[in-house]
């Protein structure tokens, strides 16, 4: 696999190191990008062929033309097969546009995000699905689950955790109340910028962001905006919009935001904790079959006792299924009762977890699998 992208500059020009003809070689990548386009259009007239199946086997039931455990597969193996000098990322995007445009051939595909324009889990959405599927704005997260519980469009992609902020609680909660499933997740590195009409730190006098931009750049704003009010927006694109129309305001939204909006980028990266990331949930209301690398994410409510929880976590435990997260949110329905959110490795239907999951449903007064689905590439 290769990570690295090498530097052009250092590379030998050919094996015997004769000057290289600029028009010879170009005659090489214009031959290579016949062969790559012709290879491209037989790939998306052999997934129209996958289609035809599909159709023919639903035999007039509702066809699940997407196969996110499919395209997770295919781009774990770009990136296993990779022997550069492309990086394994630069495959996977390339792939990832490649099976978009493809599955746009099946079915063109509508997905939410929480907008306007230019928020992160706009870039989330695009990262995730590609640039073939039309991302729909929506202005809050509930506004997603309901556009995909009406059918509005196929799914949403709304934040769940963020590395300094934690859970979003909203997210959880949506995810008790709703019927949707967990189809697929991904994480996303968030650097935040300090977008303005202004060119000068001097001219701030109020900072505009999502309440979990504010909190993700406290210290920065601590130190470099003492006396700058800061004023919760319902999201950073809506701040970015706020600060076109007032040169003494000051938003904090992602660099796509800024160009997107046409503000200047005062400071980049004023995020307190560099390695700062959001994971974001796929959410839709199909069922995923495994892809061999999967995660489940469950919601169970504990006996109310004395080392109820332990009680519930002891079957994972026993049977070697691994944790990867646990959170807690207040039941809704008694005093001081909780509902846990746990994620484990696996899928639902793999032969390890899928006989704790019975267990539990035995030991507990509530078990939900909200999804099982890829795990994050
Ligand atoms: C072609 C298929 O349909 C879609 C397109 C894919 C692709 O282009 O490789 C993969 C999975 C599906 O989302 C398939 O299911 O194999």
């Amino acid at each position: 696999m290769s990570t690295d992208i090498p530097d052009a500059q250092n590379q030998p020009q050919t094996d015997t190191d004769k000057p290289l003809d600029l028009a010879a070689v170009r005659k090489e990548i214009d031959a290579l990008d016949l062969q790559i386009q012709s290879l491209l259009n037989q790939r998306a007239a052999a997934a129209l062929k996958v289609a035809k199946v599909k159709l023919a086997e639903a035999a007039g039931k509702p066809v699940d033309f997407y196969r996110p455990e499919r395209e997770a597969q295919i781009l774990k193996e770009v990136a296993s097969r990779n022997g550069g000098p492309m990086s394994d990322y630069a495959v996977q995007r390339i792939f990832r546009e490649i099976i978009s445009a493809s599955l746009a051939l099946e079915e063109p595909m509508r997905v939410a995000y929480l907008g306007p324009e230019g928020t992160y889990s706009h870039a989330a959405a695009d990262r995730h699905f590609g640039f073939a599927v039309q991302s729909v704005p929506e202005s809050s997260i509930a506004d997603i689950f309901h556009a995909v519980e009406t059918g509005r469009v196929r799914f949403g992609v709304v934040p769940v955790e963020n590395s300094t902020e934690g859970a979003i609680n909203l997210t959880l909660d949506l995810l008790t109340q709703s019927s949707l499933r967990v189809c697929g997740e991904l994480s996303m590195r968030i650097q935040h910028c300090l977008l303005s009409r202004s060119e000068s730190l001097d001219d701030i006098k109020t900072v505009h962001a999502h309440p979990q931009a504010l909190a993700q750049c406290r210290h920065w704003l601590d130190a470099n905006l003492p006396n700058a009010e800061r004023i919760s927006e319902s999201s950073n694109a809506a701040a970015a919009k706020l600060a076109l129309e007032h040169p003494e305001y000051a938003a904090i939204a992602g660099e796509t935001a800024g160009k997107l909006y046409g503000l200047n980028s005062l400071v980049v990266g004023i995020e307190d904790d560099r390695n700062n990331t959001t994971r974001f949930l796929v959410i839709g209301d199909q069922d995923i079959p495994p892809s061999g690398d999967d995660a489940t994410l469950l919601m169970v409510a504990a006996p109310h006792r004395p080392g109820g929880l332990r009680h519930i976590l002891a079957p994972l435990e026993t049977a070697g299924v691994s944790m990867t997260r646990i959170e807690s949110r207040p039941s809704r329905s008694a005093l001081w009762e909780y509902h846990f959110f746990i994620a484990v490795t696996g899928h639902q239907h793999d032969s390890n977890l899928s006989p704790v999951l019975d267990e539990l449903r035995e030991l507990t007064p509530l078990l939900k699998v909200i999804g099982s689905y890829p795990r994050a590439l």
